[in-house]
């Protein structure tokens, strides 16, 4: 068993207490900018900044993170998005500290969390999400189009996350505009800025669609390599997390984008 089995299984498990508890986490739902607008039209690397506690492959993190006063950070220091990790069993997120992200920051919103069922999109759209997280590595090609259909059918943007050439087919074979690289192997923890590059040497630029390279991305070093491959935006946790400055480090992140992109 990979923890992403582990993880999964007891996804299984929240959807039924989910399915049997009426108890659903609200946030005023105001209208966000695009994701994809803000992502495809920008000229230097843009940062989606997470709101992450702990993970099975660091431990704890920062687990006295206060999401408020992190998302208001991210938001001074001119992130594109705020993800919200909302897993609790493994990351020690909630749907509560979303909905509190979403009501202090206007700008678009990711829940985080490992999809396996329509009603788990239901409860981010709830709290207040404006994109949601698909994993390819976690679902098989009917699940994929099903739930990337009902998410864009409620209004939502949809991030699909792959780690190789394979996966990257299956989520052009949805039709994803918003593509993630997860640079950190999901079954091993191994984390490898080369993942992005493999993608982005493959990645239909052209098509109207955007790269984004997710996880082990430690400051502006990374950043400019990885603006070099084209992405146009990185998906940062630990190193934002664990600042002292929080607005310095986002903003040393924004270089140009120097890569080939559209
Ligand atoms: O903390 P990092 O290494 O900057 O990684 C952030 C983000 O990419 C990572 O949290 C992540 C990427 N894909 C995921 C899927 C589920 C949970 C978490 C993730």
């Amino acid at each position: 068993m990979t923890i992403l089995d582990d993880i999964i299984a007891q996804k299984r498990f929240e959807v039924a207490e989910m399915r049997a508890d009426d108890k659903v986490v609200h946030s005023r739902n105001i209208l966000r900018p695009s994701l994809f607008k803000r992502l495809y039209e920008a000229s230097h690397l843009q940062v989606i900044a997470e709101m992450k506690r702990a993970s099975p492959s660091k431990g704890l993190i920062a687990g006295g993170a206060n999401p408020v006063e992190q998302a208001s950070a991210y938001f001074n220091a001119g992130a594109a998005c705020i993800s919200v990790l909302t897993d609790k069993t493994f990351f020690k997120g909630s749907f509560n500290d979303l909905a509190a992200v979403a009501e202090v920051v206007p700008i678009p919103l990711l829940c985080k969390d490992f999809m396996i069922d329509p009603i788990q999109i239901d409860r981010a759209k709830a709290a207040g999400a404006s994109v949601i997280l698909l994993i390819v590595a976690a679902l098989n090609d009917e699940e994929l189009t099903g739930l990337y259909s009902y998410a864009t059918g409620l209004g939502l943007e949809v991030l699909v996350e792959v780690h190789d050439v394979e996966e990257l087919k299956r989520a052009l074979a949805v039709d994803a505009k918003l593509i993630g690289v997860n640079n950190r192997d999901l079954r091993t923890f191994e984390v490898d800025l080369a993942r992005t590059e493999e993608i982005s040497a493959v990645f239909p630029f052209g098509e109207q669609r955007v790269l984004i390279s997710e996880s082990g991305i430690t400051g502006r070093v990374d950043a400019e390599r990885i603006s070099g491959m084209g992405a146009k935006a990185i998906l940062v946790g630990e190193t934002l997390m664990r600042s002292g400055t929080i607005e310095d480090t986002l903003r040393s992140m924004q270089v140009e984008v120097t890569g080939l992109s559209r």
